[in-house]
C-alpha cells in the first residue's frame, strides 16, 4: 500500500512515485513573497460563521490530529472572501516542526513559523466532502501561522486532548469547541489555487492564508510534540515535522486582500 508519510523512505521527496500529480502545475504550499503579491480590491472580507454545536471529534490519524465537524448542514461556514457560494467547515487540523524555528508549510518571504493551523472547508455545489475535494473549486483551506509568544488558552482546549489520542488511530469525542477563537484579529488575507499539502494532492483548494500569526508558547508547542505517528503497541515515533516544503509557484498570481 502507498504508506506515506514524513520520514526519510515516504516522505515528501518520494511521493511523486505514488501520486504524481506531486509535480503538477498547482501544488502547495508555497513560499509567499509580499512584494510579488497584488493587491486586489475585489477581494472580499472573508465572512467565517462556526457553530461550536457542529464540533464532532478529535483523531489521530498518524499524519496529524484533526478535529471534526458535523457537515451536513450550512451552520458553520466560510462564504465570500474569494470564493464564490457556500463552503462548509469539515475539520481543521495542524502541521509542526521538532523544533520552534519550523513547522510551517507556506512561508512567507522564506520565514518559517513553528506551525500552522489549517481550516479545511468544502463547497456545497458538490455532494459531499469526497466529491468537492476532486474538483477544482471544491476546497477552500483558511491558513493560520503560529508563533511562539503567550500561552493560547483556546489552543489549550485542544491540547487538553491529546492524552485521549496519543497514538495513531485513536479517537475520542471533542464537543463544543468554537474554531474561530483559533482566528487572528485581523483576517487579512493572501490566496491562490492550490493543493492538498498532503498526499493524494489533489488540485482543488483555493488557499486563503492569513498574514496575521496567533499565539502559542513554547510549552504549548512542546505539547504538539508528545503526539506519536505510531500506533500503540509499535515502537513509538514522536509526531513532528509533518509538513511538505514550499513547491514551485509555476506562474500562479498571489494575490493580498490588504495594501
Ligand atoms: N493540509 S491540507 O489542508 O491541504 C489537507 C486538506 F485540505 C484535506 C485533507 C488533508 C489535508 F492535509
Ligand atoms: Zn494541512
Amino acid at each position: 500500500s502507498h504508506a506515506w508519510g514524513y520520514a526519510e523512505d515516504n516522505g515528501p521527496e518520494r511521493w511523486a512515485d505514488n501520486f504524481p500529480i506531486a509535480n503538477g502545475p498547482r501544488q502547495s504550499p508555497i513560499d509567499i513573497v509580499p512584494g510579488d503579491s497584488s493587491y486586489d480590491a475585489g477581494l472580499k472580507k472573508l465572512n467565517l460563521k462556526y457553530d461550536p454545536s457542529t464540533c464532532l471529534d478529535i483523531l489521530n490519524n498518524g499524519h496529524s490530529f484533526q478535529v471534526t465537524f458535523i457537515d451536513d448542514n450550512d451552520n458553520s461556514t466560510l462564504t465570500d472572501g474569494p470564493i464564490s457560494g457556500i463552503y462548509r467547515l469539515k475539520q481543521f487540523h495542524f502541521h509542526w516542526g521538532a523544533s520552534d524555528d519550523k513547522g510551517s508549510e507556506h512561508t512567507v518571504a522564506g520565514t518559517k513559523y513553528p506551525a500552522e493551523l489549517h481550516l479545511v472547508h468544502w463547497n456545497t455545489k458538490y455532494p459531499s466532502f469526497g466529491e468537492a475535494a476532486s474538483q477544482p473549486d471544491g476546497l477552500a483551506v483558511v491558513g493560520v501561522f503560529l508563533q511562539i509568544g503567550n500561552e493560547n488558552a483556546s489552543l489549550q482546549k485542544v491540547l487538553d486532548a491529546f492524552d485521549t489520542i496519543r497514538t495513531k488511530g485513536k479517537q475520542a469525542s471533542f464537543e463544543n469547541f468554537n474554531p474561530a477563537t483559533l482566528l487572528p484579529s485581523c483576517l487579512d488575507y493572501w490566496t491562490y489555487d492550490g493543493s492538498l499539502t498532503t498526499p493524494p494532492l489533489l488540485e482543488s483548494v483555493t488557499w486563503i492564508v492569513c498574514k496575521e500569526p496567533i499565539s502559542v508558547s513554547s510549552g504549548q508547542m512542546a505539547k504538539f510534540r508528545s503526539l506519536l505517528f505510531s500506533a500503540e503497541g509499535e515502537a513509538e515515533c514522536c509526531m513532528v515535522d509533518n509538513y511538505r516544503p514550499p513547491q514551485p509557484l509555476k506562474g500562479r498570481a498571489v494575490r493580498a486582500s490588504f495594501q
